[in-house]
């Protein structure tokens, strides 16, 4: 017999701590020859001198391709714009504090250079180079399905 609230008491404290999903837009910025812009993480961030695609969290109230319009601005000062931005993978991963959802957006189409603005280093990489950086392990899916699709 399992109808008594302390069973079902039970199975709630058994029950990790949901943990809040975190929505983070990236982009897979590809110039003319094929390669692919990362960006290592500077020190003093979480998982500092690993290699990432830019972006960042999608702030409250905002869709994840205007928070990358901004972000590709405010982390490489360059210019782009949602309608460049193609929907191509994303990221589900469960780190120890929080759920990375991370949709990932190529782009081809952008105006200025992209600087290291936020002290990061930056590298463009050939699709068959990707697996040399490493990236932290929300990321290692996407890598494999770039090198196919690239
Ligand atoms: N931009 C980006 N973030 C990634 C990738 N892979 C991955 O796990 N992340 C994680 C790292 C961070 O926890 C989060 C990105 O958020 P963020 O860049 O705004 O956060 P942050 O830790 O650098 O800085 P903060 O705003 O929390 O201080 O997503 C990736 O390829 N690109």
């Amino acid at each position: 017999m399992t109808d008594s609230g302390c069973w079902e008491a039970a199975a709630r404290l058994a029950e990790p701590a949901p943990k809040p999903v975190v929505l983070v837009a990236a982009a897979a910025l590809i110039d003319p020859d094929g390669r692919v812009l990362l960006a290592q993480r500077p020190e003093g961030k979480a998982m500092a001198g690993l290699w990432e695609f830019p972006g960042g969290k999608v702030h409250e109230g905002e869709t994840p391709e205007a928070a990358l319009v901004r972000e590709l601005k405010e982390e490489l000062g360059i210019d782009t714009r949602q309608s460049c931005l193609a929907p191509v993978a994303f990221a589900s991963h469960g780190y120890e504090s929080f759920h990375l959802l991370m949709p990932l957006f190529a782009c081809r189409v952008w105006q200025g250079d992209p600087q290291p603005l936020e002290g990061q280093t930056l590298a463009w990489v050939r699709p068959a180079r990707l697996a040399d950086y490493p990236m932290p392990p929300a990321d290692i899916p996407l890598v494999a399905l770039l090198r196919d699709l690239l």
